[in-house]
């Protein structure tokens, strides 16, 4: 095992000083000048490859501007690709894990001197603010330095348990899995992205990368800093494409030993029913691993502290525009508190700043046209289902725009069973729901399919350990905003319909992509 410092997550950049305002600002004339326009080929077997079709990044906040591209993978790409990565798999999972983990520990490095570089692309490619894209970026790196770390406590025979027994040597191996295809999402383009990958290949695995259509250059980026930390040819195969295609080429095939899927629900178990499915020439249960939506619930007591929990609404509501997994999607609040939370809830959500990510506004534009008309459809059904209190602007009324705009929104007064109250919406909306009671706020936050993150605002100690126990989330917070899971701190993931709780950033994560063998010898 390799003597380093141990892990410690990274630190965020304080942008209330100008100095560091004024270095985002310095990385985003940067890659203005050397990433815009920039296109990303597919790497497969360590070679670039490029293809007649491309997909196109575009600014959400100024659609008029072209951020670059990435190849658009084809079937046969993606069939070259799982061959190619079962050939590195031969060499690649005889590495030790100290080995793999300075691969791991190298990009971590680079990433880190080029952390601004990737926020500001991040902020181009799908409108993230300096805030949002640094937490991301450092998450990212997270990823990587802990990973690293995880990996190397699995190290050789008897890694996991060595007995004697009757004159037997009895010992347990680690090994990886062969080779896997990872589908990640947009919203967190450089984080999920990373991570997804480094924890099966520092275990030994090699893996497809199938990014998000709408973030393929951050994508590219990362893989060209693995590369450039010495990752060998193969280990990583690069394959942006639509999910449709190759995504699901992939899935279905014989040859792929396990899937890593981050993304809607209804994608999610689309994928986890095809995988199923044994086809010809395949010899193993593939193994799915599914990070999917939520429909997140803060619930506020009357023995809350209401300034910290209007704060943490805020920022669990709106943070990158609602479009995280983890946002607060719905705010529970106890009858007797009720008028005066939301009174000060919509007066914060009025005052925050609504524009471009580089103008590090709070609310920037959503990330694409689809996204954009979801959230209309949205907007129309809330003002049947709700009160509106704020915002809730049809697109059409945000004309003249240049971006994806949404008005941050609230409604007031939603039923429980209401669309809004159950389906993700993935934008700043949030729906506000009346509880007579605690108890009656705990029934109501259970009230969906999902259970990803949630929280508790209360002084209540009762309560709080009632919660623990009976709140159904993944990642549970209390007396703060419920987004912002630290890697190695709080490992994340969810279960119901919000995916096998694999979570990631935690010591049972890389089991995920391995399997044991118990080995016997009597001397
Ligand atoms: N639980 C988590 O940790 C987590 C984290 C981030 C995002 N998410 C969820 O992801 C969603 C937002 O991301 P998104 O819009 O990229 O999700 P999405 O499901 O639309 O796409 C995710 C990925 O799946 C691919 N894909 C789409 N259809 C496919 C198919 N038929 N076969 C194979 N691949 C296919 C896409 O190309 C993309 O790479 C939200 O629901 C959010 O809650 C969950
Ligand atoms: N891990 C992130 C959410 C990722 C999903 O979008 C958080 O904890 O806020």
């Amino acid at each position: 095992m390799l003597k380093i410092e141990p892990y410690r997550p990274q630190d965020f950049i304080d942008f209330t000083k100008a100095a560091n305002v004024e270095l985002y600002q310095d990385a985003l004339t940067k890659v203005r000048t050397e990433l815009l326009g920039k296109h990303y080929p597919l790497i497969i077997n360590g070679q670039e490859r490029d293809t007649a079709e491309k997909l196109v990044s575009t600014n959400p906040c100024d659609t008029s501007e072209r951020v670059g591209s990435t190849a658009r993978a084809t079937i046969q790409d993606a069939e070259d690709a799982l061959n190619g990565a079962w050939d590195a798999f031969k060499t690649w999972k005889t590495w030790t894990m100290d080995a793999r983990a300075r691969v791991l520990l190298k990009a971590a490095a680079i990433l880190k001197r080029k952390r601004l570089e990737v926020c500001a692309l991040m902020t181009l490619e799908v409108g993230k603010n300096y805030a949002e894209a640094d937490v991301e970026v450092a998450e990212a790196i997270d990823f990587l330095e802990y990973y690293a770390r995880e990996a190397m406590k699995h190290e050789g025979f008897g890694a996991a348990e060595t007995t004697w027994y009757a004159g037997e040597e009895n010992g347990l191996m680690y090994l990886p899995l062969g080779v896997g295809v990872s589908i990640s999402p947009w919203n967190f383009p450089c984080a999920i992205f990373a991570g997804m990958l480094a924890a099966p290949i520092v275990v030994g695995n090699c893996i497809i990368v199938k990014p998000a259509e709408d973030s393929g250059m951050i994508a590219g980026f990362v893989v060209d800093i693995l590369r450039e930390a010495g990752l060998p040819a193969g280990v990583v195969q690069f394959l942006p494409g639509v999910g449709e295609e190759v995504g699901d080429y992939l899935v279905r095939h014989a040859r792929t030993r396990f899937i890593t899927f981050t993304g809607s629900r209804n994608v999610g178990l689309h994928i986890n029913e095809v995988a199923a499915k044994v086809v010809p020439g395949q010899r193993f249960i593939k193994r799915v691993i599914m990070e999917l939506g939520g429909k997140d619930a803060l619930i506020v007591d009357e023995t809350a502290d209401i300034e910290n929990a209007v704060t943490a609404a805020i920022q669990g509501g709106f943070g990158f525009n609602g479009q995280k997994c983890s946002a607060m999607s719905r705010l529970v609040v106890v009858d007797s508190v009720y008028d005066e939370v939301v009174g000060k809830f919509v007066e914060r959500v009025n005052a925050l700043k609504v524009g471009t990510g580089e103008e590090n506004a709070n609310v920037t534009a959503v990330v694409n046209e689809e996204s954009f008309e979801k959230i209309g459809k949205y907007l129309e059904i809330g003002k049947s289902e709700g009160k509106l209190l704020t915002g809730g602007a049809a697109p059409g009324e945000n004309a003249g725009k240049k971006g994806y705009y949404v008005q941050p929104t609230v409604f007031g007064d939603v039923d429980a069973g209401a669309r809004l109250a159950q389906e993700e919406i993935f934008g700043p909306v949030v729906s506000v729901l009346r509880a007579r009671d605690w108890a009656h706020a705990l029934e109501i936050a259970n009230s969906t399919e999902y259970g990803l993150t949630g929280g508790v605002c209360s002084r209540d100690r009762a309560r709080l350990e009632q919660a623990r126990h009976e709140f159904e989330v993944g990642n549970l917070y209390f007396n703060r905003k419920i987004t912002g899971a630290i890697v190695g701190v709080q490992p994340f993931g969810g279960y119901n319909m919000s995916g096998t709780d694999s979570k990631a950033g935690g010591p049972e994560y890389l089991g995920n992509f391995m399997q044991l063998k118990a080995v016997t010898e009597r001397y």
